[in-house]
């Protein structure tokens, strides 16, 4: 029997659209032995809308992974205790994706490793900025080259505290990256590029005093307002009510703060009323980001 621990994921970090990312102290847990046939049960906080049958995500990934790798599939009992809300821009998805590699890898015999995890992971979700935290833990960056991935950590060990203000509605990424524009103008390219250095810098430094300016995107948050009312003046209350920085997460609806210890109870409460003047209801959770990525345990 094999246990997987996968943490929730937040990815894009302001302007750093697709490529960087950190993983939450916020889980889902799977559990898979060798049964008779496929059996998928849902536990946990969230179950509702992740198919309990050949049609999971889990399932299908681990099923790609056993293909590519010449492996006869074998049927699961497969437990998904899921802590993660979906459709909500905290990497739920991801967790599945990664989750289903790593328990298809483990039944296999370890044939792959977390690089290698890492490349058909990032294949199957499209982009890699949620799969990396979610495999190794910390602030991510990684870069994808033609197949290759090159993926960096860039703090294992933040001393800041993530608000994560998550609106009661559900936004599904597909829908959230279908609304994007095809193109950018050559200004805005050099506004995020620029941030994206900026932020890569300021969390290796800790100077997260720099946190305010490099968050700031125009490549896909506004892009994405109309899906989350309030967002873009929410995301600035985060700031003046003492957060280092805040951005979307992921293609939201969620949003994240980077707090200093000691204000994120203020930070949640400014960026909740602020959410809720525009008509939207959220909750709030306060959470450290975690540094070791998935964690598999064999019994
Ligand atoms: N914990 C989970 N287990 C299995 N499948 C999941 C899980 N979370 C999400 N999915 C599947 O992932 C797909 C897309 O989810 P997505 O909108 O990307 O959510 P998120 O933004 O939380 O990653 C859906 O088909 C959903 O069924
Ligand atoms: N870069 C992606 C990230 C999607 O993350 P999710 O947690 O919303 O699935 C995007 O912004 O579309």
């Amino acid at each position: 029997m094999f246990q997987v621990k996968v943490p929730a994921t937040s990815a894009n970090l302001g302007p750093g659209f697709d490529c960087m990312g950190l993983a939450l102290r916020l889980y889902n847990y799977i559990q898979a032995e060798e049964s008779e046939k496929l059996e998928i049960i849902l536990k946990g906080t969230y179950t509702s809308n992740i198919p309990a049958n050949e049609k999971n995500l889990l399932w299908k990934t681990a099923c790609k992974l056993w293909q590519k790798i010449d492996f006869q599939p074998r049927p699961l009992k497969i437990t998904l205790e899921s802590h993660v809300p979906p459709a909500r821009g905290l990497g739920s998805s991801s967790t599945a994706v990664v989750g289903g590699l790593i328990i298809a890898n483990a039944v296999a015999g370890n044939p792959l490793n977390r690089l290698q995890l890492l490349e058909v992971a990032s294949e199957i979700e499209g982009h890699p900025d949620n799969v990396s935290p979610a495999l190794c833990g910390g602030i991510t960056l990684t870069v994808m080259d033609e197949n290759k991935l090159i993926p960096r950590t860039l703090a294992k060990f933040p001393k800041f505290k993530a608000v994560v203000v998550i609106p009661d509605i559900l936004v599904e990424t597909e829908k959230a990256r279908g609304i994007l524009p095809a193109s950018v103008s050559r200004t805005d390219v050099i506004f995020n590029a620029s941030r994206v250095g900026l932020l890569v810098d300021a969390f290796i430094k800790e100077e997260y005093d720099l946190l305010a300016i490099a968050t700031q995107d125009r490549i896909h948050q506004n892009q994405r307002a109309s899906l989350i009312p309030g967002m873009p003046e929410a995301l600035k209350s985060a700031v003046l009510a003492g957060a280092y920085g805040a951005a979307l997460s992921g293609s939201g609806p969620t949003l994240i703060a980077f707090c200093p210890h000691g204000k994120e109870d203020q930070i949640a409460l400014t960026m909740k009323g602020v959410l809720q003047e525009n008509g939207l209801p959220s909750e709030a959770l306060t959470l450290d980001i975690d540094s070791e990525g998935a964690v598999l345990t064999e019994f």
